[in-house]
């Protein structure tokens, strides 16, 4: 009982000690942490009582040691109670500090978190504080830097203004010297004026005069252009209307390897051409013997394999005179597959000394278009490209997106149209660089065995101009065309025997030239006649 009321609390063992000296005491005091109220009332007795007999106190001292092992008992299940509560309480006291722990733990998170964010913020406008501070400091300097020179320059600029004015102040007086010196000559002048004037109607007159001069030389001019252009087209009818000149190119060298005929100048090369070729081969007949043949040819010109590009443009040009004068000329390029004739006509390249005869032609008439300007006349120029591949006609200019039908149509003044094809207008050389370019990509090529890359169509380009000249009321309309007629080859010495496309390629391109041979035979047997009468 000691030992267990001695690790009660203070509140218990008093109680207990309450107890225990009212047991000893045997008096009635109630025990205060004991509510029994009928061990109250009924089991003691006032003090002044009369003395028990023996049994009957040894029966009360029975019934008290009972009473109080009840007491002990109750009062240990009630210390044990007391004792569980206490620990309940502590326990409820200890979930409520680790509650207030936690909750002061979290409040102090979520500071520490604050905080943390708060410094990241601060610190950022502390580095963009830095950052905006740095930015202008060196601005600053850059202006402190450049205030520098422009005090520098200032202060040059200074001095040197300072020795001017000195300079200037000196030349002043100068001046005012001079100034007097120039006020007696203007005096002069004005005595001169007054008399020059005097003589100045005279010469109003003599200006007059000249300007009447001037007109009717201008008119001369004209009158002269005109004469030039009669006497051009004279000369050009009296060469022909229809000349032949024939360009034999230089040797390739796949030209080696196969048997060729020898070309023979009767009359030579000179610088003025000779007009005829002769050809000779020698050939073996089938009883073994040699035989030697030639065949003589004449043209209006021969240019032999050395001839370059301008020379052969020396003779077109006078053509393309023509066209400025008003008339249509056309020019054909004729031969062999391989014999040269894109070369001509287009050349190795469109500027240079290799630019073929389309190129130089065109550049030819804009130069002289230019020149007549001064004369009054001013032109429109229109381009068109078209192929003839097969007997259809590609416009070598169009988009090419979908196949169109051309109509051709001729009118009484001998002007031919092709329906539905792009024309491009002229206005300067770049535009026909371009023109050709395009046109260029968009022709049809196949290969033979004469010649790797042929060209299997013939290709018309077709320089419209169109003249006007405000001082006389002249106008003109002429066509260039320039075609580069598809190869001539016989059937049987390319192998197109044998590919039925090669063979219809070659079908129409012989039907073609034999159409173009006929009308050429026709004109000039109708120019023959017309001569004639
Ligand atoms: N006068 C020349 N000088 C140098 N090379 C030339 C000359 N003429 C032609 N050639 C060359 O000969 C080859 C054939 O010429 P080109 O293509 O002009 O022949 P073509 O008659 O137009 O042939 P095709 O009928 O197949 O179109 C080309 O390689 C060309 O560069």
């Amino acid at each position: 009982m000691e030992a267990r009321s001695s690790r009660l609390p203070l509140k218990r063992k008093a109680s207990s000690s309450a107890a225990t000296s009212t047991a000893k005491s045997r008096t009635a005091v109630p025990v205060k942490s004991v509510s029994n109220d009928s061990f109250k009332t009924s089991n003691f007795k006032p003090t002044n009582a009369k003395p028990l007999d023996e049994n009957a106190q040894k029966y009360w001292e029975g019934k008290l040691k009972d009473l109080k092992e009840v007491t002990d008992s109750e009062l240990s299940k009630i210390v044990e109670m007391e004792r569980m509560r206490d620990r309940m309480q502590l326990i409820e006291r200890e979930q409520l500090e680790a509650r207030k722990r936690q909750a002061t733990t979290d409040e102090l998170n979520d500071a520490k978190s604050q905080h943390a964010d708060q410094l990241s913020i601060l610190e950022q406008q502390h580095k963009d504080r830095v950052d905006e501070l740095e930015s202008q400091v060196s601005y600053l300097e850059k202006i402190h830097k450049a205030l520098g020179e422009e005090l520098n320059m200032e202060k040059t600029h200074s001095k040197k203004l300072k020795s001017e004015l000195a300079k200037y102040t000196n030349n002043s007086m100068a001046l005012e010297s001079d100034a007097k010196v120039i006020k007696q000559a203007l005096a002069d002048a004005e005595f001169k004026l007054s008399k020059a004037k005097e003589s100045g109607a005279t010469r109003e007159d003599e200006m007059m005069v000249m300007q009447n001069k001037l007109r009717e030389m201008e008119d001369e001019l004209r009158a002269g252009e005109t004469l030039r252009k009669r006497l051009h087209n004279t000369i050009q009818e009296l060469k022909g209307n229809v000349r032949v000149f024939a360009r034999v190119r230089p040797k390739l060298q796949r030209d080696h390897t196969s048997q060729v005929a020898r070309l023979v100048y009767p009359d030579g090369l000179n610088k003025d051409g000779g007009k005829q070729i002769t050809l000779e081969s020698s050939t073996t007949t089938a009883e073994g013997k040699n035989r030697d043949q030639s065949y003589n040819f004449t043209f209006d010109r021969v240019f032999g394999p050395q001839s370059l590009q301008d020379e052969i443009f020396s003779e077109i040009e006078q053509l393309t005179q023509s066209v400025l004068d008003g008339y249509n000329v056309c020019i054909f390029a004729y031969g062999q597959t391989g014999s040269g004739k894109s070369w001509t006509m287009e050349g190795g390249s469109h500027t240079g000394r290799d630019a073929g005869m389309i190129p130089r032609a065109i550049y030819h008439i804009f130069d002289t278009t230019r020149k007549l300007e001064d004369q009054g006349w001013s032109f429109d120029m229109q381009g068109q490209f078209l192929e003839i591949y097969n007997e259809t006609i590609n416009d070598l200019l169009g988009s090419g997106e979908q196949e169109k039908k051309h109509n051709i149509t001729h009118d009484k003044n001998g002007s031919t149209t092709v329906s539905d094809v792009v024309v491009v207008p002229l206005h300067e050389p770049s535009n026909v660089h371009n023109l050709l370019k395009k046109a260029n990509k968009k022709r049809t090529t196949a290969t033979t065995r004469v010649h790797e890359q042929s060209s299997r169509s013939s290709s018309v380009f077709s320089l419209k101009l169109h003249g006007k000249n405000d001082v006389t009321g002249e106008e003109l309309r002429s066509v260039l065309n320039l075609v580069d007629l598809a190869g001539s080859e016989r059937l049987d010495s390319t192998g197109t025997l044998s590919d039925p496309v090669r063979l219809k390629e070659t079908q129409s391109i012989n039907k073609s030239l034999s159409s173009l041979s006929d009308k050429l035979e026709a004109d000039i047997l109708i120019t023959k006649q017309f001569e004639q009468q």
